[in-house]
């Protein structure tokens, strides 16, 4: 199983993004590069909210370029977490699984557990103004566990949190990843959190995604755009 970028070319307005790379499915990546490189424009395209110019993206084989964000095996975790404030803590993981929330009884269990997972049980009745800024990053995180999907973006996920929540979160992610087996595309500002979280980094640069390469190769010895970017 693998997720490949195959002859991709991508635009948004004056701006060209261009990959052709695989990824071997249960890896960990971050994705660093500077501001205004593309990070986000490759994780739309995988996610589907930006279609293609020319290239395909291949899940294990099965072409799912045209595939609507819905019927992508991939789940997005943006860094504004997006939980509705009027909903409790529980209603906001079902969220994951129906948005009309009309959980049977094993749906509901999997709220549960999920909850569970991430440390948050006994709050499902919670409304997220009642957590803290951790504790908000762990139900979105549980939503997006519960959906199960064989791909995972992160979109900068943690950034608003302090260093060492920050570090807890990853983590936890880095445990969940390794026992669902999904593979987990991260964008990331911060080298340490490349570091510590994903062995290979995609570089993002000069209008390319670079293929994988060993995160800590990358950053003990990055070639001058990073380095400049780095600072
Ligand atoms: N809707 C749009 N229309 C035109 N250009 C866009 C649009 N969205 C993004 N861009 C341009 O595409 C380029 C890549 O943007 P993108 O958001 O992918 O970068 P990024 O690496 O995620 O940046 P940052 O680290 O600042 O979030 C930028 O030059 C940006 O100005």
């Amino acid at each position: 199983m693998s997720l490949t970028l195959e002859s991709i070319l991508i635009r948004q307005g004056e701006f060209a993004l261009a990959a052709d790379l695989t990824l071997p499915a249960g890896g960990r990546f971050a994705v660093i590069g500077a501001s205004g490189s593309g990070k986000s424009t490759l994780l739309s395209l995988i996610g589907g909210f930006l279609a293609p110019e020319a290239g395909r993206v291949l899940w294990s084989g099965r072409d799912i370029t045209a595939l609507p964000p819905g019927q992508r095996p991939v789940s997005t975790l943006f860094q504004s977490h997006n939980l509705f404030p009027h909903l409790t803590v529980a209603q906001n993981v079902g969220m994951g699984l129906r948005a009309d929330l009309r959980l049977d009884a094993a749906q509901k269990a999997r709220v549960t557990a999920s909850l569970a997972e991430v440390g948050l049980e006994g709050m499902e009745a919670r409304r997220p103004a009642a957590l803290s800024g951790g504790q908000q990053s762990r139900v979105a995180l549980a939503r997006v566990l519960l959906r199960d999907r064989d791909i995972l973006l992160l979109d900068e996920p943690f950034s608003a949190l302090g260093p060492a929540l920050k570090s807890e979160m990853l983590a936890l992610l880095a445990r969940i990843a390794e026992r669902t087996g999904a593979t987990v595309l991260m964008v990331t500002h911060d080298p340490a959190d490349a570091r510590a979280f994903a062995p290979e980094t995609l570089l993002v640069e000069a209008g390319r995604v670079h293929p994988p390469q060993p995160t800590a190769a990358l950053l003990d010895n990055p070639p001058p755009g990073l380095r400049a970017y780095l600072g």
